[in-house]
């Protein structure tokens, strides 16, 4: 027997072909109607989403990707970017490929196998673990490997959002900002929501992302005044994890926070969500209530504290 060959997979959630409504249709027709993204009774969201969703939701979001997009949609830019930094920093071969759309998981996996890898790394880019994300990378995998007779070893990492690298990244990465453009009244972390139903029946999401700001937070000795976290991209009718990013930015302006800046510690890339509900949409929200500095720390992307702490994430699991 050879020694073990091994490649890592980074997975990233994905993003359309294009910025035009097809596209954008396509993309949410394949991501919407995975159950651990909506879980709603199969039956009726399979007519919800062809009857209320996709014929009126890609016009409009297509508009936004359009208002983001450089060569390519900026998520899979950025993935691209960290995928080549860090197999550099590695001298491993590393890859990607994204849940939803382009680059797909299964065709990258089977070529891995095929080429004789037997130790795959896979690591879902989302820092805390949630059914609705790493647990639908997972199912990937396991529909992957039920159909294939030879099977790799296999470690996926779960999530990061503790891993002292990542604590000090992000730390690292909001004190650079804030040396180079002053502090705000309120430096606000930002989490993706889930809808509030998946926590109470288990996904300790929250809990994460909740521990995980208080951990960034304790980093850069903030005082408990001087920071908060909210949950944006609210999707459909239902509560969803609170307290909400754009009620919250509302609110403040009215009681007198003058400045706020936005960090996003669940998104490693930046994307539509960050680039345009937070940098544009909450901006608007914060500004038109009567705040007056509004800013937007970027995600970690593929800054070199961010490569440094996924190779040493990575690192620790190599064979
Ligand atoms: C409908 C339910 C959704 C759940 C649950 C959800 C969880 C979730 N998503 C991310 C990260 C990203 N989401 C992105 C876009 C996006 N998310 C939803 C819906 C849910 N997300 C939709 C419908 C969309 C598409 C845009 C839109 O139509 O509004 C993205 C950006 C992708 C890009 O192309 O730039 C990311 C990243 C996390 C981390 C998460 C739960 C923890
Ligand atoms: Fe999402
Ligand atoms: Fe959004």
């Amino acid at each position: 027997m050879t020694a073990p060959k091994t490649a890592i997979v980074l997975i990233n959630l994905g993003t359309p072909d294009a910025p035009t409504p097809r596209a954008v249709r396509a993309y949410l027709k394949e991501f919407l109607s995975d159950p651990r993204v909506v879980e709603a009774p199969r039956w009726l969201w399979f007519w919800v989403l062809r009857l209320f969703v996709l014929p009126f939701r890609p016009r409009r979001v297509a508009r936004l990707y359009a208002s983001v997009w450089n060569q390519d949609s900026p998520i899979r830019e950025i993935t691209e970017q960290q995928t080549r930094a860090l197999g550099e920093r590695l001298g491993v071969p590393v890859h990607y490929a994204m849940r939803y759309g382009r680059p797909a998981m299964r065709p990258l996996l089977d070529k891995l196998a095929d080429e004789g890898h037997d130790q795959l790394v896979i690591l879902p880019l989302y820092p805390q673990y949630s059914g609705s994300t790493t647990g639908a990378v997972a199912d990937v995998i396991a529909e992957w490997m039920h159909g294939r007779r030879e099977l790799p070893g296999l470690t996926l990492i779960r999530d990061y959002w503790e891993h002292p690298a990542w604590v000090d990244a992000m730390a690292t990465s909001i004190r650079t900002f804030r040396e180079q453009h002053g502090d705000a009244d309120k430096l606000v972390f930002s989490f993706h929501g889930i809808p509030k139903e998946y926590e109470d029946k288990g996904d300790r999401y929250g809990e994460r992302c909740r521990r995980s700001a208080q951990l960034i937070a304790q980093h850069l000795s903030l005082a408990d005044d001087e920071w908060a976290i909210t949950f944006q991209s609210r999707f459909g009718p239902k509560e969803w994890l609170q307290p909400y990013t754009d009620k919250s930015l509302e609110a403040w302006a009215g009681q007198g926070v003058r400045s706020v800046q936005l960090v996003c510690p669940g998104f490693s890339a930046d994307c539509l969500e960050t680039l345009e509900e937070i940098d544009a949409e909450n901006r608007e929200v914060f500004l038109s209530a009567g705040g007056e500095r509004f800013q937007y720390i970027p995600a970690l992307n593929a800054d070199p504290v961010h490569i440094d702490a996924l190779a040493r994430i990575v690192r620790e699991v190599l064979p």
